[in-house]
């Protein structure tokens, strides 16, 4: 099977799971499910495709593995090899057919969270450069300080993109809305009681333009304020203020991850084009009235359109 189909598939399972989430009358989809028609028809049969996916997958690296015990390759070494040799030598299955499960399983995870999370992200943080030349300008002068062949630490030294895209991810945060079902009776530091059974949800989005949290000037983009101190450098904002990689013991793993793909991304299409957003980008009005829909992911209405201008300039 080619990527695309298996990307189709992917997207149409997380479209049709989330409009179980939102559905107003639950009912409908359970009975579609019981019937096996219509969406409940099609998630079934792009859960199959994802699954023969990743099935493949496993069998092609399994293979790898065999033909790298008789000429050893690093660059072959990814997470799917570390899964695989933790799951061989630390993890006992009852049979193979259960461990192949538990690789599919953490492979569609991984996917899962990673895959659409970091490019929505990217998606309105360019939407939000584009509407703010200032914050462009320093990005671009910052980017073209790199080497071409750029390293993971030069990555870091990166404090104004840093600061860019964490203020990106507090006013759009990718996972907007995440919620939590309560196992036990508990009641909360400031004496809210909440009842087993009960769902706890919390809206990153919202926290990310409370006044109470951030300011007076919480709706607006401003990269700076990560930067206070005076010093340039990048100052984290407490996990449980700016939860947009959720917090506590389950927080994101992939949190560093996605800010290397996000600044690797970034320098490389900026250094090369001048990115035009076809709308104007984040103009002060369109703050107010953000071009968002919901489903798992905050994504923006109708795609980003944009226009690639060739730099005429060397940046090195
Ligand atoms: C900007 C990009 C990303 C954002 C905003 C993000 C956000 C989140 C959030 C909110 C959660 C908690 C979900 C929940 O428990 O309900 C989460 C979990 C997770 N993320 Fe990310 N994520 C991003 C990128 C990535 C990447 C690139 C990877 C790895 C390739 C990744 C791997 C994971 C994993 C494995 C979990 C589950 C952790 C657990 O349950 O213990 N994420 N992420």
């Amino acid at each position: 099977m080619d990527n695309s189909g298996f990307a189709k598939a992917f997207n149409d399972t997380v479209d049709i799971c989330s409009s179980r989430f939102f559905a107003p009358i639950p009912a409908v989809w359970r009975i579609k499910r019981s019937l096996n028609i219509g969406s409940e028809k099609k998630l079934k049969e792009s859960i199959k495709i994802i699954n023969d996916f990743a099935f493949e997958i496993i069998k092609s690296k399994a293979k790898q593995e065999q033909h790298d015990r008789i000429y050893p390759d690093w660059r072959n070494q990814d997470l799917l090899s570390r899964f695989m040799a933790k799951t061989s030598s630390e993890i006992e299955f009852d049979d193979e057919s259960k461990k192949r499960k538990f690789l599919r399983d953490i492979i569609i995870s991984f996917i899962l969270a990673g895959k659409d999370s970091t490019s929505t992200a990217l998606t309105w943080f360019f939407w939000l450069v584009n509407g703010h030349p200032h914050c462009d300008r320093l990005i671009l002068n910052e980017v073209t300080t790199l080497d071409p062949t750029f390293t993971y630490d030069d990555l870091k030294s990166l404090n104004y993109l840093h600061a860019a895209l964490s203020e990106s991810l507090r006013l759009f945060p990718p996972v907007p809305i995440n919620s939590r079902l309560t196992v036990s009776d508990d009641v909360w530091p400031d004496g809210t009681h909440v009842s087993k059974g009960w769902f706890a949800d919390y809206s990153a989005y919202a926290m990310g333009r409370m006044e109470k949290v951030w300011g007076p000037d919480c709706r607006e983009f401003k990269p700076e304020r990560w930067l206070h101190g005076g010093d340039g450098v990048f100052k984290p904002s407490d996990q449980f203020k700016f939860p947009a990689f959720h917090c506590g013991p389950r927080t994101c793993l992939g949190k560093d991850m996605a800010f290397v793909q996000m600044k690797t991304i970034v320098v490389a299409l900026m250094r090369e084009f001048e990115i035009i957003a076809v709308d104007g980008g984040a103009t002060a009005e369109k703050m107010m009235d953000p071009p968002y829909t919901l489903s798992l992911l905050l994504k923006m209405r109708g795609g980003f359109l944009v226009r690639l201008k060739k730099r005429g300039f060397n940046p090195n």
